[in-house]
């Protein structure tokens, strides 16, 4: 499903400083499999999933997604095979203000395979509890159930793989260990393998063998203050 080698990527600081962020050698996810990494704050987890999911692209390296090699593809590629294939959940769950809720499911589809579909969204939202609350926007909203949107927007397009970036960063503990079940069971559910990375122990229990970060980046994230 997910296989990556010898990735990496270095960004120039304001300073002029090149310094490599993200240096993976080997990294491998199968289908509909969920695994957790333990990513401190600056370990280049972010960039690491932006990576994946071709929002960012790599300096070096081979990444495939089902089958595709998102390196080697330009910005409009990997657009377009994030859209089919990646499910994206954001921290800050990156909802448009200005659009209901069923608007914002839809706008994800909107560049995906099969086009916006109402009744899917609908589907969707139904399924993650949202049935009330489709024409309503994010700031109506309690931060719970607005994860829960942003969860539905990942999973409409029925994507194989889902990205998750320190999901339950905003939550307290209920919230964050119900949108951790819902996460986990969508991606069941739909067959989607899930990458999940957090610092919260509490969340990286609920997986079996959760593996660092810092152990397979061996960039380890930070540019160092002074490198070159
Ligand atoms: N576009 C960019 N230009 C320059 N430096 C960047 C850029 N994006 C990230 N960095 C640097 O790369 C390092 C890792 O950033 P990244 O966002 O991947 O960390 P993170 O592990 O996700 O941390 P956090 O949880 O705090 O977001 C940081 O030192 C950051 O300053």
């Amino acid at each position: 499903m997910l296989a990556i080698h010898a990735l990496k990527k270095s960004f120039v600081t304001p300073e002029g400083v090149r310094g490599a962020v993200v240096d993976v050698a080997e990294f491998a996810l199968g289908a509909g499999e969920q695994v957790a990494l333990r990513g401190e704050s600056g370990s280049g987890k972010t960039t690491f999933l932006h990576l994946i999911a071709g929002i960012l692209a790599a300096d070096s390296g081979k990444i495939m997604v089902d089958g595709a090699e998102m390196t080697a593809l330009g910005e409009a590629g990997r657009d377009k095979l994030r859209a089919g294939k990646i499910g994206y959940i954001f921290q800050t769950f990156n909802l448009l203000q200005g659009c209901t809720v069923l608007e914002n499911v839809m706008l994800g589809m909107a560049f995906g395979p099969g086009g916006a579909d109402r009744g899917r969204a609908k589907e969707i939202l139904r399924r993650v509890g949202l049935e009330a609350r489709m024409e309503h926007f994010p700031r109506q909203l309690s931060t719970g159930q607005q994860q829960r949107v942003a969860v539905a927007r990942a999973l409409v397009n029925r994507p194989k793989l889902v990205l998750a970036d320190e999901p339950t960063g905003n939550l307290d503990r209920r919230n964050s260990a119900e949108a951790l079940r819902l996460i986990r069971e969508t991606c069941r559910e739909s067959g989607a393998a899930l990458l999940l990375v957090s610092h919260d122990e509490e969340v990286l229990a609920q997986f079996a063998g959760a593996r660092d970060f810092a152990a397979l980046n061996r960039a380890g994230g930070m540019i160092a203050e002074g490198s070159k």
